[in-house]
């Protein structure tokens, strides 16, 4: 592996810091925290497990950074997946090993790069961490994951500060910030400052419009078949769909099945950022159990209809912007018909709100890092040329 070369005009402390990188989701939040680093004089490098095979560095600002590929595509087993990221990351850190490893989220890559840093010895810090349902099974792994991360961290970024009381609860032995969402600091990128006008207009002028996501383990089967049913009905009583297809190719074909050539209904290819952010602020409503849509659609100010019966992120609830509906196809039915009929309804859950931040996390994030390789006495010496 590769040593970075001193950067050009450069510090005489440098760190060496590496970020795991697995899935678009990590892509996007990582990349603010990438950034805020390298603009502190610390470039980190990147280690790409390859868990989302299509996943393109370019497309979230990434392509600069230094990046190891540990070719490790998603596996249908989760627990299998954290096993071999876990196992390629013990052969390659100790080849030149950071002085902190970060991992985001809760994906099987991020696990894997928690139980490695572990096992190695290697510092490590959790952007979004504190996140619970408190229920094991749902999202499964997911809610697994986050707990065993946030043990194994030794600094945790929490988004919020009810994420650090669940910390605090917890007991967990690092050192825990409450930063924002660094998801915000993507958002912002996209939008501009936060909160962002609204861009849409009000629908009675034209077919009420949705956007759909559903790709969550635990909706694979009924939950896919209750969402279906209900849009179906939906679309007869003219509202317009926009079913926004996963990178899964079996989630794929399973909509495709459930809902080609249906009335009101159009299947989309995954999207780029942009774009999702830009279907996102054009529609009437959201109906996803998408995690960073849940923290996106309030500080857009569009009304999100959560396809799960639980959530990790209750400031969204508080504050007004979302509703647990699950995915019985009834229950979706009348909440949607529910806000079409009331439109003060529909209005209060569009103020925009920023429960998850300012879209700042990412200086904050890098800030508190480079301070906590300080007190830990890492001061590699680099010398100017
Ligand atoms: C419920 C849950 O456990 N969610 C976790 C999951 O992400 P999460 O459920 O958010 O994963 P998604 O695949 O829905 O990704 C959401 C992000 O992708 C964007 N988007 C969506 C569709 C599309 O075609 N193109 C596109 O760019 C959305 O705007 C959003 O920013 O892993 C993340 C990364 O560890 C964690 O932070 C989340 O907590």
């Amino acid at each position: 592996m590769k040593r970075r070369a001193p950067k050009p005009g450069g510090k005489l402390r440098e760190y060496r810091i590496a970020l795991v990188v697995g899935t678009r989701p990590e892509a996007i939040k990582l990349s603010p925290v990438a950034h805020a680093l390298a603009r502190l004089g610390e470039p980190p490098s990147l280690f790409v497990t390859g868990q989302h095979p299509g996943l393109e560095l370019g497309d979230h600002r990434l392509q600069g950074f230094e990046c190891i590929s540990l070719n490790c595509p998603g596996q249908p087993d989760p627990v299998h997946h954290s096993d071999i990221v876990r196992a390629a990351l013990k052969r390659l850190l100790p080849l030149d090993p950071p002085d902190l490893l970060i991992v985001q989220g809760d994906t099987s890559s991020a696990l894997g790069g928690a139980l490695a840093a572990r096992e190695l010895g290697i510092m490590l810090a959790h952007v979004e961490a504190g996140l619970r349902t408190h229920d094991p099974t749902m999202p499964w792994p997911e809610e697994q994951n986050r707990v065993t991360i946030d043990r194994l961290s030794d600094l945790l970024f929490a988004p919020t500060s009810a994420n650090a009381h669940n910390l605090r609860r917890e007991r967990v032995n690092g050192k825990i910030h409450v930063t924002g969402n660094s998801g915000m600091d993507a958002l912002a990128a996209l939008v501009g400052p936060l909160p962002p006008k609204p861009k849409r207009q009000w629908w009675p002028r034209r077919r009420f419009r949705m956007l759909v996501t559903c790709h969550r383990r635990e909706n694979w089967g009924a939950g896919l078949d209750g969402l279906s049913e209900a849009l179906v009905d939906l679309g007869m009583k003219q509202v317009r769909s926009d079913v926004l297809l996963p990178p899964n190719p079996k989630i794929t074909e399973r909509l495709t099945d459930l809902l080609g050539g249906q009335d009101g209904i159009r299947l989309i290819s995954p999207l780029s950022h942009s774009a999702t952010v830009q279907a996102m602020r054009e529609v009437d409503l959201i109906l996803s159990d998408s995690g960073g849509m849940q923290e996106e659609a309030p500080a857009l100010g569009v009304p999100l209809l959560v396809l799960r019966e639980k959530t990790e992120r209750p400031e969204a609830l508080a504050c007004g912007s979302i509703e647990l509906v699950g995915t019985d196809a009834g229950r979706i039915v009348a909440a949607v018909d529910r806000l079409r009929r009331h439109r003060s309804q529909l209005r209060a859950m569009s103020q925009a709100m920023l429960p998850f931040g300012d879209g700042h996390s990412g200086p904050r994030i890098a800030a508190h890092c480079l301070a906590f390789l300080g007190s830990q006495g890492f001061n590699r010496q680099t010398c100017r040329a």
